[in-house]
């Protein structure tokens, strides 16, 4: 669809601009003139936007295309992005981050792990035909994540209790699959037919 690779080029666009706007070393007049560039940029984009509760054109929910997804989609800025896939029930994801998610120096803001593993184990979890969304997450951060580092990461689902489900995950360096730098658990609950219609019916009424 021409549409979405026109919002992924601009995603690429954006990322590019990110990690060269944390990374630039240029004078501040250097910098003012960017500034406003961009807003200019910004201004045409903002023509012709949606609201809160429309979906983007370009997504499919059902089919589970989110193009602006903040940590798959490849229209976001804010995306590394995390490309996912499902293996007999693995969910494994690739990424690398750049010095824009940067937390201590050379490594991952802490956050940016927690973000990463949410979305992954989100991921196990609908695969595993029991999709819902994140009520507990726990996290424990064994060694720094390096940026400009391949990273591989995994979830699974461990366990399915009614509308309840647990999923683990993962991220270590593609080098070193076998080392785990953040580990996650999550606990996951289907919604219930009032509970989906209290907090996404007016998304869903613009999408039928
Ligand atoms: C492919 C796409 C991947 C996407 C990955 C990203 C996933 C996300 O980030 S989702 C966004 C973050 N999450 C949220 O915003 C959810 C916020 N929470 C809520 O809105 C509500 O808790 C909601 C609607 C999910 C559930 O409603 P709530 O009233 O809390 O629970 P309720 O429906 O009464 O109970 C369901 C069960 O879950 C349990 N439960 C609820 N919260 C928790 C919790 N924190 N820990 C453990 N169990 C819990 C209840 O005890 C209950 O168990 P049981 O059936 O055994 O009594």
């Amino acid at each position: 669809m021409k549409r979405r690779e026109a919002i992924t080029e601009l995603g690429d666009a954006l990322r590019t601009l990110a990690e060269h706007a944390t990374t630039t070393e240029m004078p501040a007049g250097d910098l003012l003139r960017a500034a406003a560039e961009l807003r200019e940029i910004a201004a045409r984009l903002g023509e012709r936007s949606r609201g809160r509760s429309t979906l983007p054109s370009a997504d499919d929910l059902l089919g589970g295309v989110r193009m602006y997804n903040p940590v798959t989609g490849g229209g976001s800025a804010l995306a590394p992005p995390l490309r996912i896939e499902v293996v007999a029930g693995v969910a494994i994801g690739r990424c690398t981050l750049g010095l824009a998610f940067e937390g201590p120096p050379r490594f991952a803001h802490g956050g940016v792990s927690a973000m990463l593993l949410d979305q992954i184990l989100g991921h196990a979890v609908v695969a595993s035909g029991n999709p819902g969304m994140t009520v507990r997450l726990d996290t424990v951060y064994r060694a720094p994540v390096p940026l400009l580092t391949p990273l591989r990461l995994t979830a699974e689902v461990r366990h399915v209790d009614g509308r309840r489900v647990t999923a683990t995950g993962t991220i270590a360096t593609e080098a070193e699959p076998g080392t785990t730098l953040v580990s996650a658990s999550g606990t996951f609950v289907g919604l219930r037919a009032d509970q989906t219609r209290r907090l996404f019916g007016p998304v869903l009424q613009t999408e039928a």
